[in-house]
């Protein structure tokens, strides 16, 4: 049996396939509502057979955006325009999925597109906040603001609120983003971490708002709903974090209910020269957590052939595959992938409008 179209559950939810869109962002909300854009390109990508499809970084604050452009869930007036989302992902056999998150030192930026690159306040810029007032440098060259003891108590509530109000959405999986040098990671890494209380200085007190903020959302996120985080497990920099660090942050997050660890790397600094990159280089880190934490992992980075995905899963490296630029070229990758391993298109693959394409 090809393992890439076998069901997976997580708590009460299942997956008709182990296919999951990647949460990537579109730069094209306003004020944080999604659009008309992101009702096509999610939904298309639904239509295109992908069992899970998770929406983009969705900002739990204002001034967590990375840019002006970024989803946000932050106030209630967001809720009913993810619902309209959330309702046609499932009407198509996808289960919803949303990833929330606080961009720290990196927020307030502008588009890929517009530069990538730090915005001032009088270009629609904002004042930003992170664990030290250390810029991250390169085009992100603003200096944060070091977050108070009671900034950082707000910020997990935004979490709480933002949880809340994803469930009110109609999301099932719900991701919260722990990685790519954003605040939660701010705080993980010793690169970007100098503080001096208890969120700073050893592990413990580094992985403090990790584990805080984790065991906050899973309070008011149903039991029955899975509950997953991306996780940067290493920061490639000698003084940054690492594998063993991050096998044993993954225990305890398991321990605090933990449903599955989506598996990513880096970006707490600009130096990117130590990535391994290649082909799903990501898939035998994702395997070693999986077996030392003993957790169900999915991951991504270069995921883009059938047979890479069908052999990480047989090989019990991943539980799901995430794909990100693969399916932005190729919305219907599940319905090819499975020709080209010979699984049979089971119809729900397809919607019933185009079942005629298959002759
Ligand atoms: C929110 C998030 O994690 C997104 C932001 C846009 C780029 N995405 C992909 C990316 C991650 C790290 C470095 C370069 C590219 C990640």
């Amino acid at each position: 049996m090809t393992k890439l179209y076998e069901k997976l559950t997580l708590k009460d939810v299942t997956l008709r396939n182990r296919i999951a869109v990647s949460p990537m962002c579109q730069y094209s909300s306003v004020d944080g509502f999604p659009t008309d854009w992101h009702l096509v390109h999610l939904g298309s990508r639904a239509i295109g057979g992908a069992g899970l499809v998770v929406v983009e970084a969705t900002a739990v604050s204002p001034e967590g955006r990375i840019s002006p452009g970024d989803s946000g869930i932050y106030t209630d007036d967001h809720v009913e325009p993810f619902a309209r989302i959330t309702r046609f992902l499932k009407e198509h056999g996808s289960v919803a999925g949303i990833q929330l998150a606080h961009a720290g030192r990196k927020a307030s930026a502008s588009r890929p597109w517009e530069g990538d690159k730090h915005l001032g306040n009088d270009e629609g810029g904002w004042d930003t906040i992170a664990p030290s007032p250390i810029a991250f440098g390169d085009k992100l060259s603003k200096h944060p603001k070091e977050m108070t003891l009671h900034d950082i108590e707000r910020v997990k509530g935004d979490f709480v609120r933002a949880a809340e109000r994803a469930l009110a959405a109609g999301f099932n999986f719900l991701e919260i983003h722990f990685a790519h040098g954003y605040l939660a990671h701010e705080f993980y890494s010793p690169l970007s971490n100098k503080r001096t209380d208890a969120y700073g200085g050893n592990f413990e007190n580094r992985t403090r708002f990790l584990l805080e903020t984790f065991a906050a959302v899973r309070q008011v996120w149903p039991e029955r709903f899975p509950l997953t985080a991306r996780l940067s497990v290493t920061d490639w920099i000698d003084g940054g974090v690492t594998i063993e660090q991050s096998i044993e942050l993954t225990r305890q997050l398991k321990s605090a209910g933990l449903d599955m660890l989506d598996v990513s790397h880096g970006f707490v600094t600009p130096d990117i020269d130590r990535v391994p990159w290649g082909p799903g280089f990501m898939i035998p880190i994702a395997g070693r957590i999986r077996k030392e934490a003993d957790i169900p992992t999915t991951t991504s980075w270069s995921i883009t052939e059938s047979q890479q995905a069908e052999d990480a899963l047989q090989q019990n490296q991943v539980d799901m595959v995430m794909l990100g630029r693969e399916l932005l070229r190729d919305p219907y990758w599940p319905y090819h992938a499975a020709a080209e391993l010979g699984a049979e298109v089971s119809s729900d693959l397809l919607p019933v409008q185009y079942a005629r394409a298959v002759d």
